[in-house]
């Protein structure tokens, strides 16, 4: 057996971008999944949104759920302020050995906390862990049915406060009905849909931007 997608993406940062800037590993990514191989990253279209609302949250703690290869991880942490935190949930120990070395790469690595294990198993350990009193930005990307239960768990575990906002990656493909359904329809939660392209291709997809109001 040859070299994973995720190994092979890798290779593409080592080979294309410079070491400690951010900006080059996400276009040697973006040109790689473009041109060479798709990959399940949020992508550059998606991706300059998920900028945009990052930088008007301005988050002190960051979630991450589904940290894949860190695409979006290296998106998020590169323009988060000094001193905030980012923590990223991967669940898949090959995936997340390439994570590491990709945010490594991009010189993040004091940034981003990266925890192995499941979002179900983990949520409930963040306060004692990792010293976490709410998120104020939580990024979804993960399995895709998981994103319902898993912000049911974040408001048990008292992990949201009023302002915190929740961005969810695929509400169109490959969809999150669960999800929509839930954030769209409780009244603890003000919803915008953000309509872009599924990553590298023209299919439509979009983000979900949706406010914990406490
Ligand atoms: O399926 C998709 N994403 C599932 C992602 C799952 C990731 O989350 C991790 N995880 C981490 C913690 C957990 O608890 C569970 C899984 C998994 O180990 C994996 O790294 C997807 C699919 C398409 N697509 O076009 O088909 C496009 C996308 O943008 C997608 O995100
Ligand atoms: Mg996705």
């Amino acid at each position: 057996t040859g070299t994973s997608r995720p190994q092979r993406m890798l290779k593409a940062v080592q080979k294309n971008a410079t070491k400690g800037d951010p900006q080059s590993v996400i276009s040697a990514i973006d040109y790689y999944c473009r041109h060479k191989e798709w990959a399940m990253n949020v992508g550059d279209d998606k991706g300059l949104i998920l900028d945009s609302v990052l930088m008007e949250v301005n988050p002190s703690t960051v979630l991450e759920l589904g940290t894949y290869c860190g695409y979006s991880t290296v998106r998020i942490a590169r323009l988060m302020s000094p001193g905030s935190k980012l923590i990223t949930v991967e669940f898949n120990p090959a995936f997340a050995e390439v994570a590491r070395q990709i945010i490594a790469y991009a010189g993040l690595q004091d940034k981003v906390t990266l925890v192995e294990g499941s979002s179900g198993d983990l949520i409930p350990k963040m306060k004692e862990r990792f010293g976490i009193k709410y998120f104020d930005f939580v990024f979804l990307d993960h399995w895709k049915d998981s994103y319902a239960p898993d912000t049911k768990l974040l408001e048990d575990c008292g992990l949201l406060k009023k302002g915190t906002v929740l961005l969810a990656d695929n509400v169109i493909c490959p969809g999150a009905p669960e999800y929509l359904k839930y954030v769209r329809n409780s009244p603890r939660y003000e919803s915008r849909y953000y309509k872009s392209n599924l990553e590298y291709t023209k299919a439509e997809d979009g983000l979900e931007k949706s406010v914990f109001l406490g």
